[in-house]
C-alpha cells in the first residue's frame, strides 16, 4: 500500500539549523540565513519516494499483440542516497525483460527507478526493487536489472576512490517460467549478456 511521504519541512529545517552550530558555522552569516529551509525543501524533492511503492508507478501495461521478445531500455539516469552517510549515489540503470503476456509504458519503468531512487537506499536494494517492481505489474517471464553508480562516500571521503563503478545485478523469474530453466528462447543468462558487462 502506498502512502504520501510526510517530510516535516519546518522540523527539519531546525535540525538543519542545529547541525550547522554544531559544526561550529556562524549560522547568522549571510550565505546560511535560508540554508535550513532549502535543505528542508530539498528534502522534500530528493526524498519524495518515501513509503511509496515503486510498482505503482508502473500504471500503463498493454496486452495487444506482445510477442515474448526481450524489451530492453538502457542508459537510465538516476540519483539516489546512500543511507549510510547520507550522500549521493548516482549513475545510470539498465534493465530487460521478457513480456508474457503484457508489456511496460516504457516511461513508466524510469518512473519506478525515481521513487525507489528517492529514498535512502543502498544500491543493492534499490537494484532489486526495481526488478521487482516490473516482474509485479508487468509479469514477464523474466526480468534483469543492473545499476552502475559513483558513491560519493566512497569517492569525497573515507576511502577516496573517485571515478569507481558499483556494478549491481537482480534477475527475476516468473515461477512459472520456462524461463527458468530448459526450452526458453531467452536464459537469465542471455538476459544478463544484453544488459552486458
Ligand atoms: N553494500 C553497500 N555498501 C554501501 C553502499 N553505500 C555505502 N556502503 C558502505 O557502507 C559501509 C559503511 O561502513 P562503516 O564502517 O559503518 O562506515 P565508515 O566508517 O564511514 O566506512 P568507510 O566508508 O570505509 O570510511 C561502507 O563500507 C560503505 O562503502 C551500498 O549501496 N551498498
Ligand atoms: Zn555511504
Amino acid at each position: 500500500m502506498t502512502s504520501a511521504p510526510r517530510i516535516n519541512r519546518a522540523a527539519v529545517a531546525v535540525a538543519v539549523g542545529t547541525v550547522l552550530k554544531y559544526i561550529d558555522e556562524d549560522s547568522g552569516r549571510e550565505g546560511l540565513w535560508n540554508t535550513p529551509e532549502r535543505v528542508a525543501e530539498m528534502y522534500g524533492e530528493i526524498f519524495a519516494g518515501v513509503g511509496r511503492d515503486p510498482a505503482d508507478e508502473i500504471d500503463a501495461v498493454f496486452s495487444d499483440n506482445v510477442t515474448q521478445d526481450p524489451v530492453m531500455v538502457r542508459d537510465i539516469p538516476f540519483f539516489s542516497m546512500c543511507e549510510h552517510h547520507l550522500l549521493p549515489f548516482f549513475g545510470h540503470a539498465h534493465l530487460v525483460y521478457v513480456p508474457d503476456r503484457h508489456i511496460a509504458g516504457i516511461s513508466k519503468i524510469a518512473r519506478a527507478l525515481d521513487t525507489a531512487s528517492r529514498r535512502l537506499q543502498v544500491q543493492e536494494r534499490l537494484t532489486a526493487q526495481l526488478a521487482d517492481a516490473v516482474l509485479s505489474r508487468v509479469e514477464p517471464l523474466a526480468v534483469a536489472c543492473r545499476l552502475e553508480a559513483e558513491h560519493m562516500c566512497m569517492s569525497m571521503r573515507g576511502v577516496h576512490k573517485p571515478g569507481h563503478r558499483v556494478v549491481t545485478t537482480a534477475v527475476r523469474l516468473a515461477t512459472n517460467s520456462s524461463a527458468n530453466g530448459s526450452g526458453s528462447a531467452v536464459a537469465p543468462r542471455d538476459l544478463l549478456d544484453m544488459l552486458g558487462h
